[in-house]
């Protein structure tokens, strides 16, 4: 797999260059994108150019970019007919905030229409007959596939998370607003949050430093000791597959054993009523940031995401504003959790990848965490009998990416340490 912190590594000791480390990129892309379908344009030339000659501190580092993201040198369609061939003017914030900081933006992966539920034809590298997941589906499949170390994605309900699990690789959902979602469709204002795929914990949390100039951890973290890790109990935890429970159970082991204090962290109601109000802020924003195209273009919706839209037509206002209290109340309930653990872990997906390209899974495990705006970070490494990914989520209170990212560091870590 292409590891951001290994190419950068490369570049610094004078072992690689910017321009060969994307020439390499473009090669992987040729060579396994025609059956992993991650990928639906790239970058002229010229922009490729301009980037092997950048002395930034991400020079090197090609990213694959979600196509709900405004790019200046390539269309941005949205996984929509109404936008073939629509052409931005100017980068969606964190597109221009990477160029500043020297990466080359190598193209546009598939996402689901608007973001939404309705899949795309691209599958799943660790075994092409299962979905990749979504809405992030080429940016999770660019990265598992090892054609570029680093790719932008977006998590509404679980777009981020889901398909980082599905994959096999990390994946980072930042506290809410903490990357700047400007340039980026809007599907629900209130959720819409920018995330990161990369091979490892370590990459995500270099690669949002490199970008945003942010402290995102030190990786110093040597074992658990000190740490107070919280098994999460949703009352959802009946839909999670056998093989995920004892998934999450063995990192919690792991954690453990290195010396950290692990206790079992129930579910309050708040977050359970939380999470059951999620699809009202989503369906009522929705109707609202896609009222031209739902209005003008019905005809042009897929059938999931028409029936979002539909049904989010039918919210009256009073709902809404009662769907954002409920919100509110459970926020604050989070962050109550947060005074006697210092990271709760839990199911990043209810299982592995499911077999075919019809849906990319369900969000039931990560649209509490988006709702209420915690960080969560994807641990790749783990797998079901069948081989395929099984991911687990580090979740830290609001703010703290960099401890939720320093744990992930730590149990990606011990995962993959030998027996
Ligand atoms: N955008 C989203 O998060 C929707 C999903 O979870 O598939």
């Amino acid at each position: 797999a292409a590891k951001l912190t290994d190419i950068l590594s490369a570049i610094t000791e004078n072992r690689s260059t910017p321009a060969a480390e994307i020439g390499a990129a473009r090669q992987r892309i040729a060579d396994s994108d025609a059956e992993v379908g991650a990928f639906l344009r790239l970058a002229p030339d010229e922009s490729l150019d301009e980037a092997a000659s950048s002395e930034g501190p991400l020079a090197g580092i090609t990213v694959g970019v979600k196509d709900i993201y405004d790019t200046r040198d390539m269309a941005t369609e949205h996984g929509s007919p109404i936008y073939r061939g629509h052409r931005p003017v100017a980068d969606a914030s964190l597109v221009s905030m990477a160029r500043l900081a020297g990466a080359a933006i190598i193209g546009k992966t598939t996402t689901t229409e608007f973001a939404s539920l309705d899949p795309t034809p691209t599958r799943n590298p660790r075994n092409l007959d299962h979905t990749p997941g979504g809405s992030s589906s080429g940016s999770a499949a660019a990265v598992a596939a090892g054609m570029v170390p680093l790719a932008f994605g977006s998590q509404t309900g679980g777009s981020v998370i889901r398909p980082a699990s599905f994959c096999g690789v990390a994946g980072f959902k930042p506290s809410f607003r903490l990357f700047p979602t400007i340039g980026m469709k809007t599907f629900s204002y209130t959720l819409d949050t920018a995330g990161l795929f990369a091979a490892t914990a370590q990459d995500l949390a270099l690669a949002a430093r490199l970008i945003t100039g942010r402290d995102f951890g030190t990786g110093s973290l040597a074992d658990g000791s000190g740490l107070r890790i919280g098994l999460y109990r949703s009352a959802v935890d009946g839909e999670v597959a056998a093989e995920m429970q004892a998934a999450v159970e063995e990192a919690a082991r792991l954690l453990e054993g290195s010396g950290a204090t692990l206790v079992t962290v129930e579910e309050p109601a708040a977050l359970t009523a939380a999470r059951s109000c999620h699809a009202a802020v989503q369906g009522f924003e929705a109707v609202m940031a896609l009222s031209d195209e739902f209005r003008r273009h019905r005809e042009k919706l897929g059938p999931d995401l028409g029936a979002v839209l539909d049904h989010g037509a039918t919210i009256e206002p009073a709902e809404y504003d009662e769907a954002r209290r409920t919100a509110r109340i459970g926020r604050k309930a989070a962050s109550a959790l947060f005074e006697t653990v210092d990271v709760l872990i839990a199911p990043s997906a209810l299982g592995p990848a499911p077999l075919g390209l019809a849906s990319t899974g369900d969000a039931l495990m990560n649209k509490l965490w988006t709702l209420t705006g915690n960080p969560v970070v994807n641990v790749p490494g783990l797998a079901a009998s069948t081989g395929l990914p099984l991911g687990v989520s580090v979740i830290a209170r609001f703010g703290r990416d960099a401890l939720a990212l320093d744990v992930a560091r730590l149990l990606q870590a011990m995962i993959a340490a030998p027996e």
